[in-house]
């Protein structure tokens, strides 16, 4: 029931744009023209050359049975022969150009949407299921590059053949193109109408199966806790039921597409059969002769093939259609974070002053809550200051807003003095080296992970980077030592292991301003120390900011904000805000007396 409801909003929605979404393809083609044009030369060629056949069977009834001249015989057979080879050669030309016309167009189609994706702001991934993004640029650009690849150039060929058979049925024999040309409206009625529903149906099970994808990715991402907490089954059922809405919309669009097939042969096939038997009335009473009664079939058996053809197109044509009215929803995707279009330069290395005047901000999933608000901070540069607090205080959330993946909604906030709206992306984060709560590792070598944070560092700056943050040790007793291989497909490392390849990034970053995120939080007391002491040397002639719930490994801090519910409650040293008894006090109490 709820596949219909759901179906009925779609149709509602969805699907305006109708087959000028096709026309967004346009730019991605545009490139590759010649290719195309050349496409367009084989086609002329090879749709000419079969337009001929007919006329050599009509040379071939005429002369051949009738007369009795073997040397016309030779003839029409070596030129039969000849064309044959023009149509196989210009055919062969034909596929090759269309098919690298397809597969290089897609191939920019689909790299100019992840250059477009990867720069989408924070905000917009947390609404949207990467599952379902990876569908987009997987499954919905394979249709479009179907339909550019065998598509397009069916039906380009069959409109050419339909266009060249009908001139040729007219010369051939006007009365009985007049006749034929009374059934076309006839046929083209259904495949109109039928389309327009097979594309909205499409749409909708490719959206159904963007959602079994989103499912897929994130429980095959996670299944430790599915296995832990024996939610197999749950899981199963969730994803098949995401299959089968898929199903059952792609069999009502299959149903379609089969009905319109019928649809269509039926009607042009009889009405075919309808004027050939006139036709043949003809010859019988000596007003046409045999072949060019021959011919006529063979221009109508033409034409017919092209419509046919074309109708079963028409729902590839709209399911194509679409599939890239999906594809342009993302382009049209426009982030909400961008570098301003005039950005005031930073003189060189920013000198790390950062400064927070009045910021009030809610997360966009959360428009009715505050995550911080009534916030003043003023960080001078070289100094290290540690955000400590209750869970959910709101720490992470001034890293965000520091490294602009949010703009706050009211109050600003400032990098050198000048407004981080104001600065180009680049600058700015190029200004920091973050230190998150969690550590991603990608599929790569160990020293390339570590290069995550300056790509053009050297193998001695990877080391030295790895030294300092105590992951030398373990990093070389690897089976290939810096060269091995980590990530999903490779050696998997422990949260601590990860955490200092996340600070060896940062270390190597060698940035103005480092934001340490429970940097050592997963670590063992004995490799803290040794880090704490790498951080401590690295913080020298930095902005500093560190969270961590630890208050021992926050104390060399020269100042301590203290944060409770998206503001700021205190600030001081250790000693003072210990002086002091408020929140942190009792942090403190709590932590120093277990
Ligand atoms: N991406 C997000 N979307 C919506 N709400 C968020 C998001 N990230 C954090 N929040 C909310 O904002 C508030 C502040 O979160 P934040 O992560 O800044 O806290 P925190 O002090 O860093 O906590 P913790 O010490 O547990 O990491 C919390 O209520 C949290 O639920």
């Amino acid at each position: 029931m709820s596949t219909d409801k759901e179906h009925d909003r779609t149709e509602s929605t969805a699907g305006k744009a109708g087959i000028g979404a096709l026309r967004r393809l346009w730019p991605f083609m545009r490139p590759h023209w010649k290719l195309a044009l050349s496409w367009l030369i084989f086609l002329g060629i090879s749709s000419g050359a079969n337009l001929v056949l007919p006329i050599a069977v009509r040379k071939m009834i005429n002369h051949g049975f009738v007369g009795t001249d073997i040397n016309v015989i030779n003839q029409i057979f070596l030129g039969l022969f000849a064309l044959s080879l023009i149509i196989a050669a210009t055919t062969a030309a034909r596929y090759y150009c269309i098919t690298l016309l397809s597969e290089r167009s897609l191939a920019t189609l689909r790299s100019k949407l992840y250059s477009h994706l990867i720069r989408l702001d924070i905000g917009f991934f947390e609404k949207s299921r990467v599952g379902e993004l990876i569908s987009r640029l997987g499954t919905d650009t394979e249709l479009v590059q179907t339909l550019v690849g065998s598509g397009i150039s069916v039906a380009l060929r069959s409109v050419v053949m339909l266009v060249g058979a009908t001139t040729a049925m007219i010369i051939t024999s006007p009365r009985l193109a007049g006749l034929s040309a009374l059934v076309i409206p006839a046929v083209m009625v259904p495949i109109l109408t039928f389309g327009r529903r097979v594309r909205r149906y499409s749409r909708f099970s490719q959206d159904r199966l963007a959602d079994a994808a989103a499912i897929a990715n994130e429980t095959l991402h996670a299944t430790s806790p599915i296995q832990a907490y024996s939610r197999e089954e749950i899981e199963e059922n969730r994803y098949a039921k995401a299959i089968a809405l898929a199903l059952s919309t792609a069999r009502r669009r299959i149903g379609l597409g089969a009905g319109l097939t019928a649809t269509v042969i039926t009607l042009v096939f009889g009405a075919i059969t309808f004027v050939l038997w006139i036709g043949a009335r003809d010859v019988i009473q000596g007003h046409v002769d045999a072949g060019i009664l021959g011919q006529f079939i063979l221009y109508a058996i033409f034409a017919a093939g092209a419509v046919g053809t074309m109708s079963g197109l028409w729902s590839q044509v709209m399911r194509a259609s679409g599939a890239m009215e999906r594809i342009s929803e993302l382009f049209d995707e426009v982030p909400d974070i961008q570098s301003p279009s005039q950005p005031v330069p930073l003189p060189g290395r920013a000198r790390g002053a950062l400064r927070m005047e009045g910021v009030a901000f809610n997360y966009p999933t959360r428009p009715d809550t505050l995550a911080l608000h009534d916030f003043d901070l003023d960080v001078q540069p070289g100094e290290t200051v540690a955000l400590v607090g209750p869970s959910g205080a709101g720490k992470s959330t001034v890293f965000s807003l520091l490294l602009r993946f949010y703009d706050p909604q009211r109050g600003r906030i400032t990098l050198d003095g000048v407004d981080l709206r104001a600065l180009a992306l680049p600058d700015l984060r190029g200004s920091f080296a973050l230190v998150p709560q969690e550590t991603v590792i990608f599929g790569g070598s160990a020293a390339e992970n570590i290069r995550f944070g300056r790509a053009d560092a050297s193998d001695e700056d990877v080391r030295e980077a790895a030294i300092a943050a105590e992951a030398d040790g373990f990093l070389r007793a690897l089976a290939d030592g810096y060269d091995t291989e980590l990530g999903e497909r490779g050696v998997r490392l422990s949260g601590g292991q990860r955490q200092r390849v996340a600070i060896a990034r940062a270390i190597l970053r060698d940035a103005p301003i480092l934001l340490l995120d429970e940097a050592t939080s997963a670590l063992d007391a004995q490799s803290e120390a040794a880090i704490q002491q790498a951080l401590a040397h690295l913080e020298k002639g930095r902005t500093t900011l560190v969270i961590a719930h630890r208050l021992a490994t926050v104390q060399r801090a020269d100042r301590i904000v203290v944060l409770d519910g998206g503001r700021i409650v205190a600030q001081g040293t250790h000693e003072s805000l210990l002086r002091e008894g408020g929140l942190y006090a009792e942090l403190a109490r709590l932590q120093f007396a277990a």
